[in-house]
């Protein structure tokens, strides 16, 4: 009974939020009433960005969704985001279908651009589209750097901060070293 009020009221919630953000935004933002968001999403967009959701996804409470500028992002159907992710796009960011997100993972396609002069303070960014292929798990405080490319049913081990191509079918770790002594 509960699960079944919650899902009316994130409905309800959502239906409010997403209705004024179309309203905002008529061009920029797609959506189906029926996905199942927290109403503590943060979902940020500016007039020539683009973001469209797919069907069925499920969003918890203090994920962040921002588009800067003209960014693109796209998340497939069936895709969950778990909570307190981040996902922040100044060019474009692809999330396929039926993918997991854990908590915490942190999706950026955008370096502050550092090398040039006053890179930082003058807010200049170098920008590479991130792509993540279908049925992809990225574990828990993983980072998704700008460029990444990650192929279809690959897992991202948790805690893993990634910057490259990857495969389809793999499973992508960070190892460390951890000591353990004695006392
Ligand atoms: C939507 C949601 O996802 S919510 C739930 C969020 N859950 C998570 O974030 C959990 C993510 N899970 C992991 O990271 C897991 O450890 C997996 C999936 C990578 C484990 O994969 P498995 O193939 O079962 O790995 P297994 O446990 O057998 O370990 C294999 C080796 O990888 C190492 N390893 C496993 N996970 C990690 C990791 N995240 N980072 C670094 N090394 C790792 C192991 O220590 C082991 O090393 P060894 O061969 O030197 O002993």
């Amino acid at each position: 009974m509960t699960k079944y009020l919650h899902a009316i009221f994130y409905i309800f919630c959502n239906s409010v939020k997403f209705t004024s953000l179309k309203l905002l935004h008529i061009n920029s933002f797609k959506f189906h009433y029926l996905n199942f968001i927290s109403p503590l999403t943060n979902i940020q967009l500016s007039k020539e960005s683009k973001l469209t959701f797919g069907e069925n996804l499920k969003i918890r409470s203090g994920v962040k969704i921002h588009l800067r500028k003209a960014a693109k992002i796209t998340i497939g159907d069936n895709t969950f985001i778990n909570y307190n992710s981040m996902i922040v796009s100044h060019e474009q960011i692809i999330i396929g279908r039926n993918v997991q997100i854990g908590p915490n993972v942190m999706i950026f396609d955008h370096d502050h651009d550092f090398r040039s002069e006053n890179g930082v303070s003058d807010m200049k960014y170098k920008t590479d589209p991130i792509q993540i292929g279908d049925n992809v798990w990225i574990g828990a405080n993983s980072v998704i750097l700008r460029g990444t490319k990650i192929g279809e049913n690959t897992v991202v081990g948790a805690g893993a901060i990634i910057k490259g191509e990857y495969e389809k079918n793999a499973i992508i770790l960070n190892k460390s070293e951890i000591t353990v002594l004695t006392q």
